[in-house]
């Protein structure tokens, strides 16, 4: 008798309860029961939440979570939690931290609590006119966003603006209305979208047309969060590691293959707190990225500069969609804590302390980069990884990265040569 031929078509998975799609996944792939037991065991978030948090839940992925130490922002010291499975990101921070917590810390500021909602109209025969008389239609839009929203308007929040572009296409012009919007301490995605659908239809009745798109831009750049802080000459180790940090700004300013690798650094701090912190990684990055791009070409998200007194001042400045309410910040637990151990209480506070984070993590990137280079201070955190994946346990790990780290040598095929010594 030939076996039935898998198949991935499942109508109504979504249905089952994560141990039945479980059950059904470990049949089709063939997992083991080692493999089941652990994927059953959801760890510390209850499987009713996040059977709800997303859709055909089967397991959880526990990602560490770490404190960055030294840590002094606007004259504050905090703590803050960072979630990442790569080593060396939450010790980057920490050492940045370290050295410039004698000059102040970071000094922070944000642009304001701004999203932009977009409305694509297309086929319009008269752009300029139609911009015109959507712009001519301020208070009723105003009206109509603000009536979206009611508890966003009672807590400050609320329609600020209405800005409207005119965009050549493949296609033809575009009449395309920007929304802004303040939506306070939410991320705002789901506030912004449902004023731009409600809108919708009145800009076509306005100005003929059809609208296909309502959506957030994620180019969040009436939310920009600015961090700042200067390491002295002494603290850093000299004028030379001072001048290889700005040699490899200028590289990242000058040459997209190296800015996408300096961002993806800064990117380690900045991604590490808005997940820890139920946020969405996805529309930071992607705001990120396209404010690196902003000027044409994709360049550096920070500035390294040498200070009248020689010292060295690194700035930052990025797009920070991020919110206490909303998403998961408000419905995961352990973001909950997360944001409970910063003991922030405002949106606007979290993007300021993530924008510093973002800066240090670039600033230890840059210094090992100019100096020792990266492998020496990765690889040696890294080094208890590769101990594990040659299979050692419990004081064994800590043992074998000590001697990988001492031949110089972190490698998954040595390491196995050397616990087989170690275990004698
Ligand atoms: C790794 C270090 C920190 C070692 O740095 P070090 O100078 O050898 O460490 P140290 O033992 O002298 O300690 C200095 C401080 O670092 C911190 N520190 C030191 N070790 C730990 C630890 N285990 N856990 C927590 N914190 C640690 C800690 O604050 C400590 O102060 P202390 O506590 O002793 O007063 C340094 O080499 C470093 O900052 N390297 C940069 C690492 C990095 O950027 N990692 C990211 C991964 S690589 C990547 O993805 C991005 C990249 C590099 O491609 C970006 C780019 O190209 O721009
Ligand atoms: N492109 C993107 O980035 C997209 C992202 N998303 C997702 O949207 C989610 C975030 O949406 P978001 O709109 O922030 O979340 P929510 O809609 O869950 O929460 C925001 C709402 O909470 C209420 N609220 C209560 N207290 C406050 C306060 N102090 N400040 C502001 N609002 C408050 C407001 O009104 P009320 O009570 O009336 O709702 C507000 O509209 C994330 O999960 C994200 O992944 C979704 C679509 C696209």
């Amino acid at each position: 008798m030939s076996t039935p031929e898998k198949t991935s078509r499942v109508s109504g998975f979504h249905k089952k309860s994560p141990r039945e799609r479980l059950d059904f996944v470990a049949g089709f792939s063939g997992l083991d029961e080692d493999e089941v037991g652990h994927l059953a065991n959801m760890g510390n978030l209850d499987p009713h939440l996040a059977d709800h948090l997303i859709e055909n839940v089967i397991a959880t992925m526990n990602v560490p979570v770490g404190v960055a130490t030294n840590m002094r922002v606007d004259g504050e010291d905090i703590l803050v939690p960072m979630a990442t499975e790569e080593s060396s990101v939450v010790a980057a921070v920490c050492n940045a931290a370290r050295q410039c917590y004698d000059s102040g810390g970071f000094v922070t500021s944000m642009s304001g609590t701004l999203m932009i909602a977009q409305v694509q109209l297309v086929g319009v025969s008269d752009p300029v006119h139609a911009r015109i008389r959507i712009l001519e239609r301020r208070e009723e839009i105003k009206a109509v966003c603000d009536a979206c929203d009611p508890v966003l308007v009672k807590l400050g929040g609320g329609f600020r603006d209405v800005e409207v572009r005119i965009i050549e296409s493949a296609g033809g012009p575009m009449v395309v209305t920007h929304l802004i919007v303040d939506t306070r301490d939410a991320m705002g995605a789901n506030a912004v979208n449902s004023m731009a659908e409600k809108l919708a239809p009145q800009i076509e009745v306005w100005c003929g047309g059809r609208v296909y798109l309502r959506i957030l831009s994620n180019l969040a750049d009436r939310r920009l969060a600015r961090a700042r802080a200067v390491w002295t000459c002494d603290a850093i180790g000299g004028a030379a590691v001072r001048d290889g940090i700005i040699s490899a700004f200028q590289f990242a300013a000058a040459d997209p293959y190296r800015a996408a690798t300096h961002n993806k650094g800064v990117m380690n701090g900045i991604s590490a707190v808005v997940l820890a912190t139920g946020n969405d990684t996805r529309a930071v990055e992607a705001g990120a990225h396209a404010y690196a791009a902003r000027r044409g070409a994709y360049g550096s998200l920070t500035d390294w500069e040498v200070t009248a007194e020689g010292d060295l001042a690194g700035t930052i400045e990025l797009p920070m969609a991020v919110g206490l309410i909303g998403g998961a910040t408000k419905l995961h637990p352990t973001a909950r804590a997360c944001l409970r151990i910063l003991g922030v209480a405002s949106a606007d506070r979290l993007s300021r302390i993530i924008a510093a984070v973002g800066l240090a993590q670039n600033f230890s990137a840059l210094k090992a980069l100019a100096t020792t280079g990266i492998q020496k201070g990765h690889m040696s955190l890294h080094a208890q990884n590769i101990a594990m994946m040659a299979g050692a346990v419990g004081d064994e790990v800590a043992a074998l990265a000590s001697v990988l780290v001492g031949l110089g040598t972190v490698r998954v095929d040595v390491a196995e040569i050397e616990l087989r010594k170690l275990r004698g």
